[in-house]
């Protein structure tokens, strides 16, 4: 799924309108119809006493995509247009990814489904069902697989186009379902109106809620005649259709008294805070405690960089209209965002593609696709350990050893056949028999830190090695920065460089130092900071944007850790990870990550590859490390290892 900046997005509005000739009138219409869609979709939840879109204390409901939406519970994830995810229990694992996917994680399921309409059935206590293409059905029950167009699986593996038939209905007529509501009867909405497009997509949205029994009342932002093009149409369609309106600062508004707020303010043509009777309504919306959808994006937020200004209004769910916008994966934006939809207006989605959008949403798709990963991790029949290549780790310091086992097992856990760990060779009695699968190899380190002199030493190891890892648990030590260039410049493989290693890397102008293979860098923010000579909110300000640049300037595959960890590529493409749960924020994550990441290399997926799935992977495991705890804060970094 590709995620733009406004500047983009109105690129697109653009080249739909001049060149593809469909009316700027057009797309509005169809924005309101998918804003009213949710936010039927919304009252008839609530209606059904179903809630629905905030998870319980463990669960990690997600949904990204077009009409997707994320039932309450755990462990369910959606993305892609009309993908649906189901409510799982808390021990579920439901994912749905692309277009027109619909997940259901059933109690204790481990359902999973990928692509065009798939549709994952319901995975029974053991299950593991799995369905994957467009129109594909996998069946209730246990182990359940299927994999093709129309496929229809119940019990068994079903791979053929077509499927089973259902069989034709006869006769039948239904109206419009999802702009339908049986019992509209309690509901009263507000729109709140600005006087641009995003006002206009409101307003559209109003008609439809009024045609399905919903009342609604308009809330003008601002003087309606100030309202110009396709936003004054609507205004004179609303009101030709006599939906009642006020003037805010002109009529008396009480924002709690509805049963829902539609916040159509400000959209991407917004600049810097919200101003006057914009920055009013945001904050007494907010302050209302009602449910707030917001058109496009929250009023107040800036799009492309995640910012929230003052005041920003926090939404229940976001309706993001067309193409996902970079400021709702970025937090505090994606905080303030809720639960974001995307759907589709009637703007080509190649346009994105065609134009070489960089940044995409990190799914499954997207690994397979645009990255080319086997995201099976196929193992074959005829492999041995050498077949999955072996990993050289230069970590850990007698007070930091645990880095480095955390990292090695990590590795072992991601699927490499070996892992050498190079370490001072005073820890070596320490740390001999905790995972009895790696390989030591000490090197003189005399007091239990590493020194300068070790630089030939793990240049020997890397020799016979396929990638090596460097700085999880090093800490500094004088000539280090020699040493580090040393194994920059000499060693023969990919390299993967964190924690000290990112720290020596910060206090030198590494700009100049030569490199024949891939480097990747995996910073959080803090050392993000260092190494770009800035601060760590200037870092989190706009996370993708800098991750962009950094990468492209230095010639290096960047992984920004944090929410959302963002990776991006020397040549100017990055990904956003949403795996992860905030219980991994815990000591030696870090270090786990960077074990995976090595274990994907040395199995010879490229830099980029390994970067992308490893971090995707890593989110993934603290997912499901945190989902079996009682509570997320208990997990450690050991979890997520054992959980690969
Ligand atoms: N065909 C299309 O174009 C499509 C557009 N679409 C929709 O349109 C949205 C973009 O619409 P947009 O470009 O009209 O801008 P929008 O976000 O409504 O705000 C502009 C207005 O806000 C005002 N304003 C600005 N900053 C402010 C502030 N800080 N505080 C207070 N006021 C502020 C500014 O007033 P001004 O400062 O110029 O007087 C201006 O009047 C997009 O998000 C999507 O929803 C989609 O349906 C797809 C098709
Ligand atoms: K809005």
């Amino acid at each position: 799924m590709d995620v733009v900046t406004a500047e983009e997005m109105r690129a697109f509005d653009r080249e739909t309108i001049e060149r593809l000739g469909i009316p700027a009138i057009a797309l509005m219409e169809n924005a309101g119809r998918a804003i009213a869609e949710e936010v039927i979709a919304l009252c008839r939840r609530r209606g059904a006493g179903a809630g629905g879109g905030t998870g319980s204390a463990d669960a990690a409901g997600r949904s990204y995509g077009a009409g997707a939406l994320g039932g309450a519970g755990g462990g369910t994830q959606s993305y892609g247009a009309g993908a649906v995810g189901g409510t799982g229990s808390a021990d579920a694992e439901g994912r749905s990814y692309g277009a027109g996917a619909v997940g259901v994680g059933g109690v204790g399921g481990g359902m999973q489904s990928y692509g065009a309409g798939a549709v994952g059935g319901i995975g029974s206590a053991d299950a593991a069902g799995r369905s994957y293409g467009a129109g594909a059905v996998g069946g209730v029950g246990g182990g359940m697989q299927s994999y093709g167009a129309g496929a229809m699986g119940g019990g068994t593996q079903s791979y053929a186009a077509g499927g089973p038939a259902i069989q034709p209905p006869g006769f039948s007529v239904s109206a419009d379902p999802a702009l339908t509501l049986t019992a509209a009867g309690g509901e009263h909405w507000l729109v709140l109106a600005g006087k641009g497009n995003n006002g206009g997509d409101g307003l559209a949205a109003a008609r439809h809620l009024r045609e399905a029994g919903i009342a609604v009342t308009l809330v003008y932002a601002a003087a309606p005649e100030s309202l110009a093009g396709e936003a004054a149409l609507q205004r004179d369609a609303a009101a030709a259709m006599g939906i009642p309106a006020v003037v805010y600062g002109r009529d008396a508004v009480d924002l709690a008294a509805c049963s829902g707020i539609i916040d159509a303010l400000l959209g991407t043509g917004s600049a810097g805070a919200p101003r006057g009777a914009y920055a009013e309504l945001i904050a007494a919306a907010n302050a209302s405690g009602r449910l707030i959808v917001s058109a496009d994006i929250p009023s107040g937020l800036d799009a492309d960089t995640g910012e929230t200004h003052e005041p920003c209004i926090h939404a229940s769910v976001t309706v993001c209209l067309a193409f996902l916008k970079r400021g709702l994966l970025q937090y505090p934006g994606a905080g303030a965002a809720g639960q974001v939809v995307v759907r589709s207006i009637g703007i080509p989605a190649a346009l994105a593609r065609e134009s070489g959008v960089p940044v995409s949403l990190l799914t499954p798709e997207v690994l397979r696709t645009r990255l080319q990963v086997d995201v099976s991790r196929r193992r074959s029949p005829e492999g041995h350990k050498g077949t999955y290549g072996h990993v050289l780790l230069a970590a850990g310091s007698l007070r930091m050893s645990g880095a480095g086992l955390l990292c090695a097992r990590a590795a072992l856990r991601a699927g490499c056949g070996l892992v050498t760990w190079a370490l001072p060779d005073k820890l070596l009695p320490y740390v001999i028999g905790c995972a009895p699968e790696l390989m030591l190899a000490p090197v003189s380190g005399g007091d239990g830190e590493w020194n300068a002199g070790t630089a030939a030493e793990v240049l020997q190891l890397s020799g016979s090695r396929d990638c090596m890892a460097v700085g999880p648990g090093l800490g500094r030590f004088e000539g280090d920065t020699d040493w580090l260039r040393r194994l920059w410049e000499e060693t023969d493989s990919p390299l993967i460089i964190d924690a000290d290693a990112l720290n020596i890397l910060a206090d030198a102008d590494y700009g100049s130092w030569s490199r024949r293979h891939p480097v990747i860098l995996t910073p959080h923010p803090g050392e993000m900071a260092r190494l770009a000579g800035t601060s760590t909110a200037q870092v989190q300000r706009d996370r993708i944007g800098l991750a962009l640049s950094y990468a492209a300037a230095h010639g290096v595959i960047l992984v920004l850790k944090g929410a959302h960890t963002v990776i991006a590529t020397p040549e100017g493409q990055a990904y956003v990870n949403i795996t992860g749960h905030p219980g991994m924020g815990t000591g030696g994550a870090g270090d786990v990550l960077t074990g995976i990441i090595s274990g994907l290399l040395a199995q010879g997926l490229d830099a980029a590859q390994a970067a992308a799935f490893g971090v995707y992977l890593h989110g993934l495991a603290g997912e499901r490390a945190a989902r079996k705890r009682d509570n997320p804060a208990a997990l450690i970094a050991g979890d997520i290892i054992e959980a690969l």
